[in-house]
């Protein structure tokens, strides 16, 4: 559909359709109180605003074009997490995503997207796979005070398959010096700096002080706090149902930042990523059966528990 075509279906006082990055299409949602711009490429969220305050890292050295995951926001992880017999992070968030329906209920200032994909022959070519058949569902629902997301995929083909899911999302920090994470104490992590070694987290705040790749395992029972105390703001993030049972934490620090083409050297200082997801244990699909899972997103100040 072009872009005049997508205008003229979807655009409403709410929702609206523009010429991104790159020329690629954004979506761009607004509330009374907050604002979201998600990208059809890889249906990725590259911003996330409540009042002026900017809850997610795109950096700036992002390539936006056709087929490269964008550097930044909420990159959809799936079918596979990291390097493998896929290409690196699977295919979700480098293929085009149609928009399948949008909702807006005012009274409650809740502005719903639903994003999705099914498979292609780009797909299968990545899977090595023709049988594998999937749809896809991404939900965005732009809430006045947090973000709720959900990751539907559904086996629509004759064959079972497994899959990883991680939503990737990069937080914007005033200083990775003066942030930290808490509710991780006591979790069993993969330690992917080194060697994958097993390790159980013992501080009640993690504070990041060189390159950190962290699996935690099965450790979103309750919520974590991502704390900003330059901006004295904290993100709570949850995945209410326990759908998504790992969470990875992650910043490249100064040698990675600076192997890599699409961030800049000194970024690393102003983003983290915490990544809810299941990379663990794989979810294993049979023929007709669909799996979803929740995170949610609230930006709060330290003082108070919501805005
Ligand atoms: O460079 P990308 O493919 O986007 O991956 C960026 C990072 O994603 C995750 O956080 C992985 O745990 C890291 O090992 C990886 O470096």
């Amino acid at each position: 559909m072009s872009l005049e075509e997508l205008q003229k279906k979807w655009n409403c006082k709410n929702v609206s359709i523009v010429k991104g990055e790159g020329g690629l299409t954004k979506v761009v949602l607004t509330n009374r109180q907050s604002s979201l711009e998600v990208y059809l490429m890889g249906a990725t969220i590259t911003a996330y605003k409540v009042g002026s305050r900017d809850v997610i890292f795109t950096s700036k050295q992002s390539k936006f074009e056709s087929l490269k995951a964008i550097r930044g926001g909420v990159p959809l992880i799936y079918p596979q997490f990291g390097p493998g017999k896929m290409q690196q992070h699977g295919f979700a968030r480098n293929v085009d995503w149609e928009v399948l329906s949008t909702l807006v209920k005012e009274q409650e200032d809740l502005v719903q997207l639903n994003l999705s994909i099914h498979e292609s022959e780009y797909t299968q070519k990545v899977c090595g796979d023709a049988d594998i058949k999937f749809q896809c569902t991404f939900t965005i629902k732009l809430n006045v005070d947090r973000l709720e997301l959900q990751y539907e995929s559904k086996n629509t083909g004759q064959k079972a398959y497994d899959f990883q899911l991680a939503l990737h999302t990069y937080y914007q920090i005033a200083s990775i010096h003066k942030a930290h994470v808490t509710g991780l104490k006591g979790f069993e992590y993969i330690d992917k700096t080194r060697q994958m070694a097993l390790t159980k987290e013992t501080a009640d705040s993690i504070q990041i002080t060189e390159e950190t790749d962290r699996v935690y395992k099965n450790c979103t029972t309750s919520p974590l706090e991502l704390v900003d105390t330059v901006n004295q703001t904290k993100v709570i993030l949850h995945s209410p149902d326990n759908s998504l049972k790992d969470v990875v934490v992650w910043n490249p620090w100064i040698e990675k930042a600076k192997a890599m083409s699409d961030f800049g050297d000194l970024e690393y200082l102003e983003m983290i990523c915490i990544e809810y997801g299941n990379i663990d244990k794989p979810i294993v699909l049979q023929p007709g059966q669909t799996f979803t899972g929740r995170h949610t997103i609230q930006p709060t100040s330290i003082q108070q528990s919501s805005l």
